[in-house]
């Protein structure tokens, strides 16, 4: 799925207002619509709705979700923040269409105006979307403050009030609404993305409000969001007479004393990619270990008895994967420097290897086309990019994509893969039941088993971020957020 700047959203209204045609009025109601029929379907009549309308036409949809809610019978206050002198078009037309379910409009010129709040109470926000142009000040100030305190439960139309839309928005952040739920036209806006600012969202809802299609293929974006159907028919169906020889043999180099359970993961991720054949190169004190947890996988053992010094390339090998736990010794930098000249084929470089490779400032040595997976901290380390900042830690992330020719996957909420285009797809699948451990060594092992099929390296990025995505979310359901642990991912691959 495409993802669009707020600038590039009014064209695509614009668009649709004009090629379908509609008109700006009725597009606003069949938005709102589609957000009254998903609160009808989510909230039974024993709450009350607070309906916070701007004066925009982010407004004019709260007014008009406020009318359908009345006539649903739900019991519905609706108040407007006076934060300019007139309504847009589509607001004024609003307000007169609420004497058609009698419901009266509160203006709210000062916080001592706001309603009071009982347990019942919902928070519509419907103050400003993607129109905001400014930090919040004054009674717009004072009212989201207001929502913050009173209300437990939020939700907030489009955007959050107070968020801006785009990555490259120069409004800082100050006040903004903290919604349990963002029901968004259409497209998840940029900014949803990021850490520092998706966090404001609660549970995203796309709302399809049927803007022009033609209008959204034709217009350019660098972003994209990965859906499960973006996914569909990367992997190709096993045909019936195939073999393990027709779905490649990956080499997986990883583990040093004490980390051999890295090598372990990676391993059985790998095994579960699809790949046809899986061979680990592990320190031999490995040995026992990899063999009996992963008997599936074929054992390369290193000369060395704790640590990688050496990675000889068996022969047929299609893809190899280096660095979960794979330490930091001077031995195993040499093994992987010596790796980098032999390798003929698809490379994976994660974790340690990340790290060493920083510190040496080997990075003309990478192969293009190599998949990079660093979590902030190592990105951190392999470009000097402050761990806070994640806007620019994205935009870090998409010019070391373009300068390496490589592919670099940021780990993290909607994980971001930056290929060497410039482009950058989010991923959209995850849950945060995985922070944690070996998590990592899971997705290494998952996506060096899909290059070793043969998948181009940029898509095996793409599916391996979903798969490992959705075995999160499952077994999150499953056995409960708290309760997950790397190896469940891999149980939980398909
Ligand atoms: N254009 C269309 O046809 C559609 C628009 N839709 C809704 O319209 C919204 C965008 O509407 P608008 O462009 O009217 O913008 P908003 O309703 O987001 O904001 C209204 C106006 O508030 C003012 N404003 C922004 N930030 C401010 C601040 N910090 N302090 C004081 N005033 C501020 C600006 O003048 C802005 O235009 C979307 O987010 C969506 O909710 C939807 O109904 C779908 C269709
Ligand atoms: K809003």
């Amino acid at each position: 799925m495409k993802l669009f700047s707020a600038s590039q959203i009014r064209e695509i209204d614009q668009a649709t207002i004009e090629n379908e045609p509609i008109s700006s009025i009725d597009l606003v109601e069949r938005a709102a619509s589609t957000c009254s029929d998903w609160i009808i379907e989510a909230y039974d009549h024993s709450v009350s709705f607070h309906v916070f309308c701007g004066m925009g036409n982010n407004g004019a949809d709260g007014l008009a979700i406020a009318r359908h809610l009345a006539l649903a019978g739900y019991s519905v206050q609706v108040f407007a923040i006076a934060h300019r002198s007139s309504g847009t078009s589509n607001f004024t037309r609003n307000i007169e269409r609420l004497a058609e379910v009698k419901l009266d409009v509160h203006y709210v010129n000062a916080k001592k105006e706001m309603p009071e709040v009982d347990e019942t109470a919902v928070a519509i926000d419907a103050i400003l979307g993607i129109g905001l142009d400014k930090p919040l000040r004054g009674i717009l100030k004072d009212v989201v403050q207001a929502i913050q305190e009173g209300y437990d439960h939020v939700i907030s139309i489009d955007v959050p009030t107070g968020l801006p839309s785009d990555l490259d928005s120069t409004i800082k952040l100050s006040e903004c609404v903290e919604a349990t739920h963002t029901l968004t036209f259409q497209f998840p806006k940029l900014s949803f993305m990021v850490a520092g600012l998706g966090e404001y969202t609660g549970d995203v809802h796309v709302m399809d409000i049927g803007l022009d299609e033609e209008k959204i293929h034709d217009i350019d974006t660098p972003y994209h969001l990965t859906t499960g159907y973006d996914v569909v028919g990367i992997r190709q169906d096993r045909k019936a007479f195939s073999h393990k020889g027709d779905y490649g043999h990956a080499l997986i180099a990883a583990g040093h004393k004490g980390m051999l359970g890295a090598a372990v993961l990676a391993t059985k991720a790998c095994l579960r990619s699809g790949a046809g054949l899986v061979t680990t190169h592990i320190p031999s004190m490995g040995c026992d270990v990899l063999q009996i947890s992963a008997p599936e996988a074929m054992v390369q053992l290193d000369h060395s008895e704790t640590s990688i010094t050496s990675i000889p390339i068996p022969k047929r090998i299609t893809a190899v994967g280096i660095g979960p736990g794979l330490g930091r010794e001077k031995s195993s930098f040499n093994a992987l420097t010596a790796l980098l000249e032999d390798v003929q084929v698809p490379l994976l470089i994660d974790a340690d290897a990340l790290h060493l490779m920083s510190i040496t400032d080997s990075w003309s040595k990478l192969p293009a086309n190599s998949v990079l997976t660093p979590h902030a901290g190592e990105f951190h380390t392999m470009t000097g990019v402050e761990f806070g900042d994640s806007i620019s830690r994205l935009e870090a992330a998409r010019r070391w994509a373009k300068d390496h020719h490589c592919i670099v996957l940021l780990k993290g909420a909607y994980s971001a893969i930056c290929d060497s285009s410039g482009n950058v797809y989010f991923n959209g699948s995850g849950h945060p039941a995985m922070a944690a451990g070996g998590s990592g060594d899971v997705l290494s092992g998952l996506i060096t088993g899909l290059l070793a099929q043969g998948i181009a390296p940029l898509k095996a990025a793409i599916l391996g971020a979903w798969l490992h995505g959705r075995a999160g979310e499952e077994v999150a359901i499953d056995r409960g957020e708290h309760a997950v642990v790397a190896s469940d991912l891999i149980d939980y691959l398909s």
